[in-house]
């Protein structure tokens, strides 16, 4: 078994609201490879930043709580960490980047100064040093002129040039796992495959392993090596890109999948979307979360909770039509290629 540099286990996650404590993630698992990219993808509002905020231990700052579960990075678990271990962790073994790379910079500035601002907070450089590292990180961002780049301020940079700066600070200490959220949302369509490539190929010049998240099922496609699917704040499928793009198991990623423009699924040119909305967190139906959004939805689905099950090649997919057999009405009806075994803590169901 290849090495894991993250592995999260059951991971739940809530808030505080007027109507009590709702879970924003349910018992999420997910493990990374080292040196692999782990795509996290699901509609806006499933959980995938929180996921991410928790492992970092930035959701306490934004009024959330880690009320079960597990997240070991290297062997230790970062919930049970003091915000002091965590702010050596953080930047130095574990960056991460977002969407909007202004709101990461500061206006007041100069790129140069901001990232080796960076440098000297995790390692003990002098100024010179540091502004030369700076320098070369900007080069190793491939931003052109660097020397003169660095003494600029964000706002005499494009949105892409920025994004490259924020990458630029995050890997200026060389950390083991980087977290980006959404890294190319707020960019234009051509810069956005620049900073995906770019981020491809730094990933293996840092020999970095990722978890990158997106609601673009696009994006997941060029980057990932295994692709998480979650869904009203838990995992429903797992697997290789393979699996979820040509042997998806669980309606909710065949709805994913169908509406992509251009990928097979497209109905006579219309664009098909997943019919209904999530649910608010206040309010996750019984049993299978999705089934009232499910074009496959059977009696079973409306009351009991479909465990998170692996098959023998490890794809996972939180389904009951996994024990449909022959009758599994899903296109290309995977019950007749892989068998499943039950993993995970979810509960145990007894059939009605
Ligand atoms: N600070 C907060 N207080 C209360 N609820 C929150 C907070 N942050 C997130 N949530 C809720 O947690 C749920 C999951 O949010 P999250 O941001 O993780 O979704 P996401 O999958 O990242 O979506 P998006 O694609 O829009 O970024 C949402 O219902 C959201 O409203
Ligand atoms: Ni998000």
């Amino acid at each position: 078994m290849a090495e894991k540099i993250l592995e999260i286990r059951n991971l739940t996650t809530g808030f505080l609201t007027d109507g009590g404590m709702v879970k924003a993630t349910d018992r999420v698992s997910l493990d990374i490879e080292k040196g692999k990219t782990l795509c996290v993808v699901g509609e806006s509002g499933s959980g995938k930043s929180v996921t991410a905020l928790s492992v970092m231990r930035l959701i306490e700052y934004a009024g959330g709580m880690i009320t079960e579960g597990e997240a070991r990075f290297d062997k230790q678990d970062l919930v049970q960490k003091s915000q002091l271990d965590m702010l050596n962790i953080r930047g130095s073994r574990i960056a991460m980047i977002f969407q909007d790379p202004m709101s990461a910079l500061n206006p007041v500035f100069t790129v140069g100064e901001q990232i080796a601002e960076s440098l000297r907070t995790h390692k003990r450089l002098s100024k010179k040093e540091a502004w030369r590292q700076s320098v070369d990180m900007l080069r190793r961002v491939r931003i052109p002129d660097p020397e003169i780049r660095a003494r600029q301020y964000p706002h005499e940079m494009s949105g892409g040039m920025c994004q490259r700066v924020v990458i630029a600070m995050a890997l200026a200490c060389n950390p083991e796992l980087l977290i980006a959220d959404e890294p190319t949302s707020a960019l234009d369509v051509t810069v956005q495959a620049q900073i995906l490539e770019l981020l491809l190929q730094l990933k293996q010049e840092f020999r970095m392993s990722m978890l990158l998240i997106t609601h673009d099922m696009g994006v997941a496609a060029e980057v990932a090596d295994r692709i998480t699917v979650m869904y009203a704040g838990a995992v429903v499928e797992e697997g290789t890109a393979a699996d979820i793009f040509e042997r998806p198991r669980h309606p909710y990623t065949i709805g994913l999948l169908q509406s992509i423009p251009g990928l097979e699924g497209e109905r006579g040119g219309e664009l098909y979307t997943i019919r209904g909305a999530i649910p608010p967190l206040s309010n996750i139906p019984p049993g299978c979360r999705f089934h009232p959004r499910c074009l496959y939805a059977m009696d079973l689905c409306r009351t009991n909770e479909p465990p998170l099950r692996r098959s023998l090649s490890g794809h996972m997919a939180a389904c009951w039509l996994d024990d449909t057999g022959a009758e599994d009405p899903r296109p290309g009806n995977p019950n007749n290629r892989e068998t499943k075994v039950t993993i995970g803590n979810r509960p145990e169901v007894t059939f009605p």
